[in-house]
Order: structure tokens, then C-alpha cells, then sequence
């Protein structure tokens, strides 16, 4: 289907040597290098439906950044099978370039000495862009990314949250129907983060965008994403909506307490788990689908533990991603 994005049993595994330790293992490893091999994505499967925001999380290393350039074609799997808006990516990389856009955070792809301006009119070169279209639509990334204070200078004199708005715009200037974001508001302050989320709330909900996003800012999650799917250790450990996985985690509460005893020792209750523990604060949330109720729990906490002060409250999606991690798959 146009926009939509099916991965299926992908895996990449890549082959590095690795020194041995030790002056001789040096030399020993110059003439008979050792390999390793990691497998950085293994045998992922999971659907992105056309139109549809889905967030890809998981830890540093976990394999994100690595399923996105298969996706986009940069790296070739090593296993399984990935088509993006009907076209398999690495295989055919051009006519994959033109059914999407993507922006890393962490690196431009306009030129460092162009200013914005002409990187885009390279763009539309590049992507044979009718004029008119290229003016109407730079004319509504400029309303929602606020971006003409700034198109006359070069790229590599732009701030990162402009550079950003501007690769964001770059990215979406030949209308592909599908998007890759990694990390894309890596580094931006609030005000910025919330313009560049507005407009790909736009994105989506007025033109029909598919996006796979990354990020380690559950702020944005909950802003955007209706699913994520969660990776760890290169395996999906979970796939489904926020309110399921809210759910299945039982995160809907969290109690937090203050013990008397500072340096007591602390330790899971039956059917709830430490999410956090530093110095006598801790905080207590349900440990799996038979969890018990934030008063239950309240009170098994209060004659577990001499506690002076205690509060309950809603757990934070960082909380119910970590629970998840945990009980989902190993952390
Ligand atoms: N070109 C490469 N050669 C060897 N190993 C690699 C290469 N690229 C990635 N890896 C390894 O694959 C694993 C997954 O990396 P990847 O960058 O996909 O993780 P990530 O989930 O995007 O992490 P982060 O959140 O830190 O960006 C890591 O262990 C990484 O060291």
C-alpha cells in the first residue's frame, strides 16, 4: 500500500575485528585478525500503516538507528525482507529515495556552504519539483517552521534547532508519503522541540504522512505517537499502543515514599516493582498484568516500610518503558 512500511524477519550483523589484548595478542591480531560478529538487528517484524506515527524506541545500541538505514536503503540486511511504500529500499535505492524523506539529528544532508535557499533549489532540481509546488510548499514550511529569517545564510552558520527545521523542510520538499526521523530534536530547547512536533503532527494529520520516528524523549512520544515498538538488543520486545502497553505494564499509578532509614535496604513487594531507589526516596509502580491497586499497594508499602512522607501519582511513560524492558524482554 502507498505510505505503508512492512519489515519482516530483518536482521543485520555486522563483522568487526577486535584486538587482542597484550603487546603480542597486537601483533598477533595485525597478521591473523580476530572477527566478531554482532548482531545489531535480529529477525524484527512489525508493520507501519500508511498515515500512521509509529514511535521506534529502545536503548542505546539497541538497533534503531540501524533498521532506519535499511529502511532508507543505506545499509543492505543481512536477512529478511523490508518494503517501504511498496518498493524494497536497498535494492532499489533511487526509486526508494523518491517515496521518502529522512532527517538524522545528529547530521545535515544540505550542504554546509550553500545557503538554505539554494540547498533547496538543488533539492527541487534534484527531485524535479514543478516551481509552483516548490513555492507553495516552502511557503507552508516556512508558516509552520518559521524558516525565511534564516534561508539567506549559509548552512553551517545556522544554529542546530534552525539547521534542523531546515533539514526537515529539505526532507520534505519532494511530498514523499513516508518519513524517517532519527532523533530529529536531539539538542533543541523546549520551545523549538514543541514547532518542530507541531509540524509533524501536521505532517501526519493533514497530509497523510507515515512516520517512523525515533527518539529517547518520552515527551515526544506521548506528543505523537499513538504505537511504538520497542527494541532491545536488535529483538522487538513489544508492539502495540500506548494505552496497551500502559495497560499490559499496569503503569497507571506509582507510589512514592520517603523511609525513615535512608540506607535500609529495599526490595520488590509481591506484585510491585522499584522503578526508582536513590538514597531513602523510592518509588514503587506495578510489576505485571496481576499488579495489585495504588491503595493496595500503598498499603502494603506502609507496613512493609517505616516511611515519613508518601505520595501517589501517575507513572511516567519513562517508567511504564522501563518496566517494559524489563519484564518484556531482557534489559
Ligand atoms: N557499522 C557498524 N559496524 C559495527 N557495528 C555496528 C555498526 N553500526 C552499528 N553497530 C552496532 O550495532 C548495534 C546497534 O547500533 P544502532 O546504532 O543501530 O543502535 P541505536 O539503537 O540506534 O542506538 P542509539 O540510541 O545509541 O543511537 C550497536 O551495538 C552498534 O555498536
Amino acid at each position: 500500500m502507498i505510505g505503508s512500511i512492512e519489515v519482516r524477519g530483518l536482521s543485520r550483523t555486522f563483522h568487526t575485528t577486535v584486538r587482542r589484548p597484550g603487546l603480542v595478542g597486537g601483533l598477533r591480531s595485525l597478521v591473523d585478525p580476530e572477527r566478531v560478529a554482532r548482531h545489531a538487528v535480529r529477525d524484527i517484524t512489525f508493520d507501519v500503516a500508511a498515515g500512521e506515527l509509529l514511535a521506534l524506541l529502545g536503548p542505546n545500541g539497541a538497533g534503531k538507528s540501524t533498521t532506519i538505514k535499511m529502511l532508507t536503503g543505506i545499509l543492505t540486511p543481512t536477512a529478511g525482507e523490508a518494503r517501504v511504500a511498496g518498493v524494497v529500499p536497498y535494492r532499489e535505492r533511487e526509486r526508494n529515495a523518491r517515496n521518502i524523506g529522512a532527517v538524522f539529528g545528529q547530521r545535515t544532508q544540505l550542504w554546509w556552504d550553500l545557503p538554505v535557499r539554494e540547498s533547496f533549489a538543488v533539492l527541487r532540481d534534484i527531485y524535479e519539483v514543478p516551481k509552483a509546488e516548490h513555492t507553495a510548499r516552502l511557503r507552508e514550511f516556512d508558516t509552520l517552521l518559521d524558516l525565511s529569517s534564516f534561508w539567506d545564510t549559509r548552512v553551517r552558520h545556522l544554529s542546530l534547532g534552525q539547521r534542523v527545521r531546515c533539514d526537515l523542510a529539505a526532507a520534505l520538499l519532494h511530498d514523499p508519503p513516508v518519513v524517517f526521523l532519527d532523533e530529529p530534536t536531539i539538542g533543541m530547547d523546549v520551545v523549538v522541540k514543541e514547532q518542530v512536533r507541531e509540524f509533524l503532527r501536521h505532517q501526519v494529520e493533514q497530509r497523510g504522512r507515515t512516520v517512523l520516528l525515533t527518539t529517547h524523549d518520552m515527551t515526544e512520544v506521548e506528543r505523537l505517537a499513538e504505537r511504538v515498538v520497542l527494541i532491545n538488543h536488535g529483538r522487538v520486545v513489544l508492539d502495540g499502543t500506548l494505552d496497551e502497553i500502559r495497560r499490559r505494564f499496569g503503569s497507571t499509578w506509582q507510589v512514592r515514599a520517603t523511609l525513615a532509614d535512608p540506607r535500609g535496604t529495599v526490595a520488590a513487594l509481591p506484585g510491585i516493582a522499584v522503578l526508582r531507589h536513590e538514597g531513602g526516596r523510592v518509588v514503587f509502580g506495578p510489576d505485571g498484568p496481576g499488579a495489585p491497586t495504588v491503595h493496595q499497594a500503598l498499603k502494603a508499602v506502609i507496613e512493609r516500610y517505616e516511611v515519613t512522607d508518601v505520595a501517589l501519582d501517575e507513572a511516567e511513560l519513562e517508567d511504564v518503558m522501563r518496566a517494559a524492558y524489563v519484564q518484556a524482554g531482557d534489559a
